[in-house]
């Protein structure tokens, strides 16, 4: 499915084009929002919002959770655009579809991207409510070929062999649990791997149990097509995970999980993913598409 669509350099640039005619905000950083988490756009200052219905080319959002919702504004002397609301395959979306935002961004002059999740826990030390800064992934659905990257490579944009070593930002983990420091909540903000499966079901215990075998601490359906797109066009990437549940791995478990429990535990730790987010983009150095570190 995602390997037979292609979206040209022209599609991305219209829907920059038009974005960029609808709102004078010129921004710099990108973030996109997790299940439960879209309040992170409700800090912005000086809001233009879009519905994605009415934005030429981009999809349309279907889960609970997930406002569908394109809004733009400054946060501590940035400007920012907030996705509220991704797009995931299970959805029926091709791969090329889920990460056209990240294009358009790129194209409308965005140098940084926060990538934001819901995700279970594998790792025995994370627990729901912890927040998990993104070190490195395992992208399962790329690894069989499910990447937004198959078909003809634009040049354009970058390489047709990008490297994926590094591609979460070494220098934005440091100053995120720098922050964390500073902010006394060190107790629940640790680093770890995640893990993209292609959902949309949650984890068999026998999956779960393999998933921790393999070093995953953290399992969502999202994040590793964006962050694959973004990189491959030069933009430094930051990402963090909200543990929302543990994943069962114990057939004694009675523990089950539901969308609604992951809705909720973004309710609960909003405050706390918004004031580490705010705090990491006021820090941010922007550098002009020049990809210095912080
Ligand atoms: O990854 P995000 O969009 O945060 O959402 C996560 O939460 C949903 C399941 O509750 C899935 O879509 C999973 O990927
Ligand atoms: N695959 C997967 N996605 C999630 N998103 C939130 N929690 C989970 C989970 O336990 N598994």
């Amino acid at each position: 499915m995602h390997c037979t669509e292609q979206i040209s350099h022209d599609e991305y640039q219209k829907t920059a084009d038009w974005l960029m005619s609808q709102t004078k905000h010129r921004p710099q950083v990108a973030i996109i929002c997790g299940s439960g988490l879209g309040m992170l756009a409700d800090t912005l200052k000086c809001q233009d919002s879009f519905a994605y219905s009415d934005i030429p080319g981009f999809p349309q959002s279907t889960v609970q959770g997930h406002a569908g919702r394109l809004v733009f504004g400054e946060l501590k002397g940035k400007t920012c655009v907030c996705m509220q609301g991704r797009f995931h395959m299970y959805e029926g979306h091709s791969l090329c579809k889920t990460t056209f935002p990240v294009r358009v961004f790129k194209l409308m002059g965005v140098e940084t991207l926060i990538v934001t999740n819901a995700a279970g826990s594998l790792a025995d030390g994370l627990r729901p409510g912890d927040i998990m800064i993104i070190k490195d992934h395992v992208n399962f659905p790329g690894l069989v070929g499910l990447n937004p990257l198959c078909g003809p490579n634009d040049d354009k944009f970058g390489p047709r062999f990008p490297a994926m070593s590094g591609c979460y930002d070494k220098a934005l983990c440091c100053l995120a649990m720098e922050i964390a420091k500073q902010q006394g909540v060190t107790s629940f903000v640790q680093e770890g791997v995640y893990a993209m499966v292609g959902g949309p079901n949650f984890e068999s215990i026998a999956e779960a149990r393999l998933l921790h075998r393999l070093g995953v601490d953290a399992v969502g359906m999202s994040t590793a097509p964006e962050v694959v797109v973004a990189t491959h066009c030069g933009l430094r990437v930051f990402g963090l995970s909200l543990i929302t549940n543990k994943v069962v791995k114990s057939y004694d478990d009675p523990d089950s999980v539901n969308h609604d429990g992951v809705l909720e535990v973004g309710r609960l730790r909003s405050h706390s993913v918004q004031q580490l987010v705010t705090e990491l983009i006021s820090r941010i150095e922007i550098n002009n598409n020049t990809n210095n570190a912080v």
